[in-house]
């Protein structure tokens, strides 16, 4: 007896409409003629219009998704991961290549939830794919070639930067730049407080914090300088900026970055178990 032959799709099923399943598919929709080629897979209806309306994606329920996608990219939290798994089994084959972005969540889990020899890459993007700016991370799985790690990246670099890890390294990739966004707009939040209690009306003080964030991020990409040096340029003898580092220093926001760094990572171990 010989074996149904292995369907040839393409195409990108997006499990999980939330919030990166949305900031992939809105930046992979920018690439001309690619809404027709992106089907979002959601519980909630109401979500999979929402998307459909603002993207032109299909949404299609999970068995209509694997029928008509080669990659199908799983994008519904940790915890809902193994049931998600279990939905999605029957309908994967060996023409699939299954992608991650789930937080901890190892590779070798979702292999053993998938039919024996599913190709799997594990994946860490972040939010600012949104606008073509995302830092995405992969990592193959046991059976996943140099050609899916191949596919997985030109898939994620249409919105922006990618790099290759050992799996060993993803939790710590997650605190660092999957979990990055928030911190840096966690700070500007405060900055743009401290413009309030210094009277700055609140609309110029967020103008004065992005346009700067903006600036010293374009500074650390293109300079080649290192951190240390662009924060000495801007530190003048006896001048104000040594002022608010010394208050940094004090209020010890180094090692309160560190520390919270650290916690990310401990808990993304924490969800991959
Ligand atoms: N947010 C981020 O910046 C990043 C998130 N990640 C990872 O991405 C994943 C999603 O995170 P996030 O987008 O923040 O979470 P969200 O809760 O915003 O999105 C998950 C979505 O998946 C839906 N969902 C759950 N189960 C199913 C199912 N069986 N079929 C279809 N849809 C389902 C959820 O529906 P419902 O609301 O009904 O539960 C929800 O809409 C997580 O694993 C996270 O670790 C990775 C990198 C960055
Ligand atoms: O907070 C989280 O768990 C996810 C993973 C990385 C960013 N957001």
């Amino acid at each position: 007896m010989t074996s149904a032959p292995t369907p040839q799709r393409s195409g990108l099923a997006v499990v999980g409409g939330g919030k990166i399943g949305e900031a992939l598919v809105s930046g992979l929709v920018r690439r001309p003629g690619a809404a027709e080629g992106i089907v979002v897979v959601e519980r909630s209806p109401e979500r999979a219009a929402q998307l459909v309306q603002r993207y032109g994606v299909r949404s299609l329920d999970l068995a209509g998704a694997a029928a008509a996608c080669r990659v199908l990219l799983v994008a519904v939290k940790p915890q809902d991961v193994d049931a998600l798994l279990a939905l999605l089994a029957p309908h994967v084959d060996p023409g699939h290549l299954v992608v991650s972005v789930a937080a901890g969540v190892p590779t070798a889990r979702i292999e053993a939830a998938l039919p024996t020899g599913t190709a799997v890459v594990r994946v860490m993007p972040n939010t600012p794919a949104l606008v073509d700016e995302g830092m995405s991370v992969l990592s193959a799985g046991a059976h996943a070639t140099p050609e899916h790690l191949d596919e997985a990246e030109a898939l994620l670099s249409a919105v922006g930067q990618v790099r290759r890890v050992p799996e060993s390294q993803q939790d710590a990739v997650t605190a660092l730049s999957g979990s990055g966004p928030a911190y840096f707009f966690f700070l500007v939040e405060a900055m743009i407080d401290a413009g309030i209690l210094l009277g700055l009306p609140r609309t110029l003080a967020a103008d004065l914090i992005v346009q700067t964030a903006l600036g010293a991020a374009t500074m650390l990409r293109d300079s080649g300088e290192h951190p240390v040096q662009l924060r000495e340029a801007v530190t003048s003898p006896g001048g104000t900026t040594i002022a608010a580092i010394r208050e940094l220093e004090r209020h010890g926001v180094r090692a309160a970055l560190i520390a919270a760094i650290e916690a990310a990572h401990d808990r993304s171990v924490e969800l991959g178990r």
